[in-house]
């Protein structure tokens, strides 16, 4: 069978300029890669700058260029002065913003903190970067945000988080509508369980093994697959597909909501 990785030409995405929000590890890593290798200038960001020298010699290897710029995307300035740093030398035309994350805990034991961290991370910030990538974008542009699939239907010991990613999947469609006038496209995709370092460090054998045997394509998401729907989306070839939010998650939307509280790992979803 043909890999997802082998459909795109190499070249494909010349004389595009990327910044991609969490390009040091996981999902992002995979896009910031995949996104050099077609050809895009890659821009990233994370907190650390180990991580993010990582992806820049993993690049440079492969023979192409990705700009680290470490950054906090909850502080809206510095983002904000990241990505424009990115595109006063580069230009921009896409925005991946991916940094993202939570904890999981049932709706009762998330204390305000806990609250507005993943509210900060997950939504606010994503806000913002949009915000800041309006008027740097010539000539139209691609916003793709990382959500999670089911969000529209909720999970149990994810109320923040479910919160956070349907506050973005509404953003999407109204950003969508106001700048497509301009064409920039606003999209956000929702990835099912990806096994990367980062859920494997915060989840167990078992738990991944239930979660695989409850997606109806019985395995897990890999991080290329993610990768290879973000090059799509953000290429001409995705010219009229604007305010959707867009699974790759074997079907799990279709299942029951995963349980994730620490006391319901393990059991099936109620
Ligand atoms: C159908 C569908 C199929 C689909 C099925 C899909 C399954 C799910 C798959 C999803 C996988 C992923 O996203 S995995 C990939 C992402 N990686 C992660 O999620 C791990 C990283 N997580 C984090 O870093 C943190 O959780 C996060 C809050 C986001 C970031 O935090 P910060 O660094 O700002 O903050 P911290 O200082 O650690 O914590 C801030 C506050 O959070 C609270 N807090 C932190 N951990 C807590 C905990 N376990 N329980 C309660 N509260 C907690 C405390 O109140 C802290 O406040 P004080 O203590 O008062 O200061
Ligand atoms: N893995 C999975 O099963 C799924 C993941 N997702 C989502 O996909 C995205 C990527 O996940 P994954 O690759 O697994 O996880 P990672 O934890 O590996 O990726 C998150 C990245 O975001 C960066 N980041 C976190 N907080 C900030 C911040 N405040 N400012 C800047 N960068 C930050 C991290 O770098 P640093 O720590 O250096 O800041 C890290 O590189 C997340 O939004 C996640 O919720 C969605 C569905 C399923």
């Amino acid at each position: 069978m043909t890999r997802a990785a082998d459909i795109f030409r190499e070249g494909a995405l010349d004389g595009a300029a990327v910044f991609v929000t969490g390009a040091g590890t996981g999902i992002g890593r995979a896009i910031a890669e995949r996104l050099a290798r077609l050809g895009a200038v890659v821009g990233g960001c994370g907190r650390r700058a180990e991580p993010l020298d990582q992806t820049a010699s993993a690049v440079a290897a492969a023979g192409g260029r990705f700009v680290p710029i470490p950054c906090d995307v909850r502080d809206a300035d510095a983002a904000r002065t990241a990505l424009a740093e990115f595109a006063s030398r580069h230009g921009l035309t896409g925005l991946v913003n991916n940094a993202g994350g939570q904890f999981y805990a049932a709706a009762e034991d998330i204390r305000p903190r806990g609250w507005q961290a993943v509210i900060d991370l997950n939504l606010t910030a994503v806000f913002h970067l949009c915000q800041a990538a309006r008027p740097l974008f010539r000539g139209g542009g691609s916003i793709l945000s990382i959500s999670l699939t089911g969000a529209e239907r909720g999970a149990l010991g994810m109320a923040h988080s479910v919160a956070a990613r349907s506050g973005v999947a509404g953003l999407t469609k109204a950003l969508a509508l106001e700048w497509a006038a301009d064409d920039i496209r606003v999209n956000c995709i929702a990835p099912g369980t990806v096994a990367t370092p980062a859920f494997q460090a915060n989840s167990t054998p078992e738990l991944r093994d239930r979660l695989r045997r409850e997606t109806p394509i019985r395995r897990l998401v890999e991080p290329a697959e993610v990768a290879e729907f973000v090059a799509f989306l953000l290429s001409p070839a995705a010219g009229m597909i604007t305010g959707q939010i867009l699974r790759v998650d074997g079907g799990s939307f279709l299942a029951a909501p995963v349980d994730m509280r620490p006391a319901g790992l393990g059991k099936e979803a109620a």
